[in-house]
């Protein structure tokens, strides 16, 4: 099997790459950054240091790479049989034009073989919200071929990998925990199913996307905003603080509540699903910054992200929800010198105050009590 993986970056690398290397897949990675691209074309492989109670580095080798812009990329997708992606959800819409080409070269060569595409990102069905930039940039008459010959299969991605530590010189270098969950739509594919060793298949997508989205991302952004908050750099010393602990821990059974009612999960080991990330949070192997970790705080208080959509669920089934309205709070306070994101939230603030800022990202009405309430825990937290 061959595959084209647009993105190595840490998930790339440290997770799906690595992943499709072990099973043998023949792996192309795509991306932008030059020092990326010349170290794996010049290497054609690296370790992965997986941490834990035991650590162990584990090599993967014969991979290559492409820009992901150029002509390299159009040929691979028209021969590869799988194309995966970890670029971030606001890159998708920018590598869909390339994809676009490669599906109607395939087209014009005469491949007809099934062609699958995975995204893997933390958004809820990003495979299929890439498709519909994929579709947005194909010619009319192309896009009969491309439903009937290619599968977009949505994911659930669950690893910590933050970026190298401080003071490595080399691009390559990449730092994982030992967890890993890999959960993809089997109703999705088009020809035989893959059997890829650490690709789970499941015909219920949409309850592990949710159980992940919104128990460990909306964990561990509010351990991210609550930690910058009371000045902790990293995840670890955030979790580690008890009232930072107790609100995050909170918010995740509140969320958690909602995942019950919908999905029926089962309350005890949802419990357990909790203790087990609080634990992953607590990791001592692995330094990842509040900072990474809270990044695009407009997109962390979308609607359909992690603090506004367990919040919308509280409101459907009626619970509590005290919790997450502090970590919504504390996003509203998230500050970073490197994000786009983080400037635009202080540029809104001071120019619509936090009402309407917070009722313009994530669409809550204006006037409703959450957005009052959460305005109000946000004027005390300076
Ligand atoms: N790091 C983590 O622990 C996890 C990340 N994710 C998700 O995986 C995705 C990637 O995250 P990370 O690997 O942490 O980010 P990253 O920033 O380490 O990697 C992204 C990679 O995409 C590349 N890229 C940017 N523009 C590109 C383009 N136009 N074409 C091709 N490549 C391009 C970058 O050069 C970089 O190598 C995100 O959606 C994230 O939410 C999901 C689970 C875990
Ligand atoms: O990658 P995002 O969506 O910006 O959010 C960061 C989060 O994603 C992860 O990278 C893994 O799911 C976590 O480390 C963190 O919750």
């Amino acid at each position: 099997m061959k595959a084209l993986h647009f993105g190595a970056g840490n998930i790339g690398r440290g997770f799906i790459g690595k992943l499709l290397a072990d099973a043998q897949v023949e792996l192309t990675f795509a991306d932008v950054s030059p020092a990326l691209l010349d170290a794996l074309n010049s290497r054609k492989g690296y370790d992965v240091h997986v941490v834990g109670e035991q650590a162990t580095v584990e090599p993967v080798s014969n991979v290559s790479a492409v820009n992901s812009a150029g002509q390299d990329a159009i040929n691979l997708i028209a021969q590869v049989d799988l194309v995966t992606t970890a670029v971030g959800p606001t890159v998708l819409e920018k590598i869909a034009g390339n994809v676009a080409k490669g599906l109607v070269l395939r087209h014009q060569q005469g491949n007809d073989s099934p062609l699958n595409i995975i995204a893997c990102e933390n958004m809820v069905r990003g495979t299929s919200q890439f498709k519909q930039h994929v579709f947005n940039a194909l010619p009319e008459d192309e896009k009969v071929w491309v439903e009937a010959h290619v599968g977009f299969v949505d994911s659930a991605v669950d690893r910590i990998v933050p970026p190298a530590a401080a003071g490595t010189t080399d691009p390559l270098e990449v730092t994982v925990e030992t967890f890993s969950e890999w959960i993809v739509d089997k109703t999705q594919f088009k020809g035989p199913l893959p059997d890829i060793k650490g690709m789970e298949l499941t015909d219920n997508l949409m309850a592990f996307v949710e159980r992940k989205l919104f128990t460990l991302n909306t964990g561990h952004a509010i351990t991210a905003y609550l930690g910058q908050q009371a000045g902790h750099a990293t995840i670890r010393d955030a979790i580690l603080d008890p009232q930072v602990r107790a609100v995050v821990k909170g918010a995740m059974e509140e969320s958690g509540a909602v995942l019950i009612k919908r999905y029926g999960f089962d309350a005890d080991k949802h419990a357990a699903y909790i203790q087990k990330i609080l634990s992953r949070f607590e990791n001592p192997y692995l330094h990842d910054d509040v900072e990474r970790v809270g990044r695009q705080p407009l997109r962390k208080l979308s609607a359909g992200d992690r603090l506004i959509k367990p919040l919308l669920g509280t409101e459907e089934y009626q619970l509590p929800h005290a919790n997450l309205v502090v970590g919504i709070a504390a996003a509203m306070r998230y500050r970073s010198e490197q994000d786009p994101q983080a400037q635009e939230l202080v540029a809104l603030l001071s120019k619509l105050g936090p009402k309407a800022t917070l009722a313009q990202i994530s669409g809550l009405p204006i006037d409703g009590e959450v957005v009052a309430q959460a305005v109000s825990v946000y004027e005390k937290m300076h």
